[in-house]
């Protein structure tokens, strides 16, 4: 049984500059809860705590938008992304009082040792504790299989390769789960989140499947950070003639894409130039709109900027480096 998660409310607010109200949520949140999806991810794109000026400021506090989720829905559960140094576990404990029961504790891909109080605090208060390993393209399977049994050791029941740039490609997305598989217990699950930048989300996801990952997130309509992430309509009809067991009926699901979802989306979830400069240079996704800002600001094109911070191997957390090399590129 593969467990569906949804990153409409978390991921795709990346892609509407974190301006989701409440009253849309809550209409979103409803639409997953009718549809049977398992768990639905809720806050400012950059996890709870990210509204700010590096990383965007959010219309809605993450308390509004996460009491309205988990006012909507009657079986879906509510997670909170959280990523220590932007999240605290002051918000972690907010976010569970006002509902959410799911953890999810991000670092970047070589730093999961700084997830051990927030994974460990989740995991002895009742929250279902979950680590998300991002940016996984930058190292490979055994590296990253040492960072998911770190995770595991602190208290997470799933560990997720998180695909951020959405450099990957089904073989060397299925080569990651597979070490995952094999270094953690098996009551340990593996995760898979798919970004679209290289048109390979879905495929990603169902090849991590087939290499054993049971927790699957997608976005629908794929709304989400760059060319956004497998888009969840698609991947649970495919999932579905796959022959692999979901708890989601497809039709509803299809019906609060295209009713619900549809009408929110700011731009079109479409892999233009610059969002496949994200897959191509293995670019945090949800670098997109600074890129393009910093781009507009300098006078060069997003395309440059986005390789160039690729060249430079910059990760989640630095986004004002984004500037520095647009200045840098119009300066040359
Ligand atoms: C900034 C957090 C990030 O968007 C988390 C995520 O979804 C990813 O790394 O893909
Ligand atoms: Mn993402």
């Amino acid at each position: 049984m593969i467990t569906l998660v949804d990153s409409s409310l978390r991921d795709g607010m990346h892609s509407v500059g974190h301006s989701f109200t409440p009253e849309q949520v809550a209409a979103v949140a409803a639409g997953l809860d009718r549809a049977g999806v398992d768990a639905l991810e809720v806050s400012h794109g950059d996890g709870v705590g990210g509204s700010s000026i590096q990383y965007g400021r959010a219309a809605f506090s993450d308390d509004a938008l996460i009491e309205a989720a988990a006012g909507a829905v009657s079986r879906a559960r509510i997670a909170a992304l959280l990523l220590p140094g932007i999240g605290t576990l002051r918000r972690l404990r907010r976010a569970q009082a006002l509902g959410a029961s799911i953890a999810r504790v991000a670092t970047h891909c070589t730093e999961a040792d700084i997830a051990e109080q927030h994974i460990a605090w989740a995991a002895e208060h009742e929250m279902q504790a979950i680590g998300f390993l991002m940016m996984s393209h930058m190292i490979g399977p055994a590296e990253l299989a040492a960072q998911a049994r770190l995770m595991e050791s602190y208290g997470a029941t799933v560990v997720y390769i998180v695909d951020s740039a959405g450099a990957l490609v089904p073989r060397t997305a299925a080569e990651r789960v597979s070490a995952l598989r094999e270094a953690l217990r098996p009551e340990t699950a593996v995760g898979f989140h798919a970004h679209n930048n290289l048109g390979c989300g879905v495929g990603n996801a169902l090849a991590a499947a087939d290499a054993g990952a049971s927790w699957l997130d997608g976005s629908l309509r794929g709304l989400g950070a760059g060319a956004g992430n497998a888009q969840l309509e698609v991947l649970a009809a495919a999932l579905e003639r796959s022959g692999l067991e979901t708890a989601v009926e497809l039709f509803p699901l299809m019906d609060v894409a295209e009713e619900v979802v549809a009408p929110l989306m700011a731009r079109p979830q479409i892999i233009d130039r610059t969002a496949l400069s994200i897959g191509y240079a293995g670019v945090y996704s949800s670098f997109l709109l600074h890129a393009e800002r910093a781009a507009a600001k300098f006078g060069v094109e997003p395309r440059a900027v986005l390789m160039e911070l690729g060249r430079r191997r910059i990760v989640g957390g630095q986004e004002d480096m984004i500037i520095d090399a647009a200045a840098e590129l119009a300066e040359r």
